[in-house]
């Protein structure tokens, strides 16, 4: 038994926020309430620190099969432990593609030896080639958590319609990545002031604003659960607001890096802040929190994008987009959006627990009797450095960067997998 003393809860479920005591037997929680004991409990002393319940992450790059120089499923499942996450999904653009059950079982087997819960996205289409629809009743059968080709944008329409009828017929999730390289010259930064001064081709927010419209009108016209990737253009964020209104069961994410970062951050931090989409302008990034507030974007996830070092220090140009991202993401948030007053606590843990699991068809995570013992614990306002990672990849713009939100702890399944 585990028996955790004083701490803030903080759960987005019940919206209880009260000073109080979470005893755990096994795998559950046993009784939240005032002066616990149990004889027997290892006793964690978290006065001062918030209980909420684990952080789930529903975009993550584990890169295991194939590329596991960059991250492998134990490493990822390390780091996300690390961030105070217990659930992650994992996107399909591994080496071979989740395409087929035959490699969703590979993951699925290799996540359970982790400590948390691994959850794997199906591609929507063979090898994410955009042509061929993968065999969506198989792989939701095998538990799939939802479909994806994250890291390419669907092209073909006729594809797409196909694949979110299934989606909604089967009522999974289905997220999209948008960017429609007729207006991508060169991808990860934004086409505007900076790329203009590197003479760096860029990547326009209109490659993302084109293929949301199109998106947002067929969720609208399927009824398919549909979620919009790694917001980054204000504009994107109106025409989700709108189709919401007009009853579109429409979703988007924002990451960190966006409501954190500006397209001068790739000036400093160079190939550290490539990523698809790119950072964009103050007033994109203004306009995502503003959406974060409003609820139009309802999922806080990382795209933690690990690359090893030598593919980063690659010219611009050449080097991969993405950065690693689940163990800065708290204190991003925390940063970002709660110190100066956007968000309130409660909302941040919302979107980076009960929403994404709510949208990913999970019981979402509560720090109430009987609800699975997925915990984290953290202080608010404790600051920490960003220096080393559990991440087999370091690719940052956020190291050296001093944060709040220090973790303390990461329970999953009543077992600490996490301690600091
Ligand atoms: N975001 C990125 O820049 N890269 C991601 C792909 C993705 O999530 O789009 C990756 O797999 O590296």
């Amino acid at each position: 038994m585990l028996l955790i003393k004083n701490g803030r809860v903080v759960d987005p479920v019940t919206c209880v926020d009260e000073v109080m005591d979470v005893l755990i037997d096994g795998t559950h929680i046993e009784e939240v309430g005032h002066n616990l004991s149990a004889a027997d409990a290892e006793v964690i002393d978290a006065a001062g620190l918030v209980v909420a319940p684990g952080l789930v992450d529903t975009h993550v790059h584990f890169r295991d099969p194939g590329q596991t120089y960059k991250e492998d499923i134990l490493t990822g499942a390390a780091a996300a432990a690390k961030g105070g996450f217990t659930t992650v999904v994992c996107m399909a653009n591994t080496k071979p593609t989740v395409d087929n059950v035959e490699t969703l079982k590979y993951v699925q087997e290799k996540g359970e030896k982790t400590g948390i819960h691994v959850l794997q996205a199906a591609a929507i289409s063979k090898g994410l080639k955009g042509q061929e629809m993968v065999d969506m009743d198989a792989l939701a059968e095998a538990g799939a958590a939802g479909f994806t080709d994250d890291g390419i944008p669907i092209m073909d329409e006729k594809l797409l319609l196909a694949a979110m009828e299934k989606a909604r017929d089967l009522d999974m999730p289905i997220s999209l990545h948008e960017e429609d390289p007729l207006f991508v010259k060169q991808a990860g930064v934004n086409q505007g002031r900076i790329s203009e001064q590197l003479n760096y081709g860029g990547a326009s927010r209109t490659a993302e604003d084109v293929m949301v419209a199109r998106d947002c009108m067929l969720a609208l016209h399927t009824g398919a659960p549909v979620c919009i990737q790694h917001i980054s253009s204000a504009n994107s964020v109106e025409i989700v607001r709108m189709a919401k209104k007009m009853g579109a069961d429409v979703h988007a994410e924002a990451t960190p890096h966006h409501f954190t970062l500006t397209e001068d951050a790739v000036l400093k931090y160079g190939t550290l802040a490539r990523m698809n989409p790119p950072v964009r302008t103050e007033n994109d990034r203004l306009k995502i929190i503003e959406g974060l507030q409003d609820g139009t974007i309802d999922l806080i996830v990382t795209d933690h994008a690990p690359h090893s070092a030598e593919e980063k220090a690659k010219p611009l140009a050449e080097a991969p987009s993405g950065i690693t991202g689940l163990e800065t993401s708290l204190g991003l948030g925390l940063l970002s959006l709660v110190e100066p007053g956007h968000l309130t606590l409660m909302q941040l843990m919302a979107c980076m627990s009960k929403n994404p699991a709510e949208f990913y068809r999970m019981i979402p995570g509560s720090v109430t009797q009987d609800a699975p013992a997925d915990l984290v614990i953290f202080g608010e306002k404790e600051h920490w450095t960003v220096d080393h990672f559990a991440s087999k990849a370091s690719n940052s713009p956020f190291k050296g960067w001093e944060l709040p939100g220090k973790i303390h702890y990461t329970i999953c399944a009543g077992k600490i997998v996490y301690q600091d």
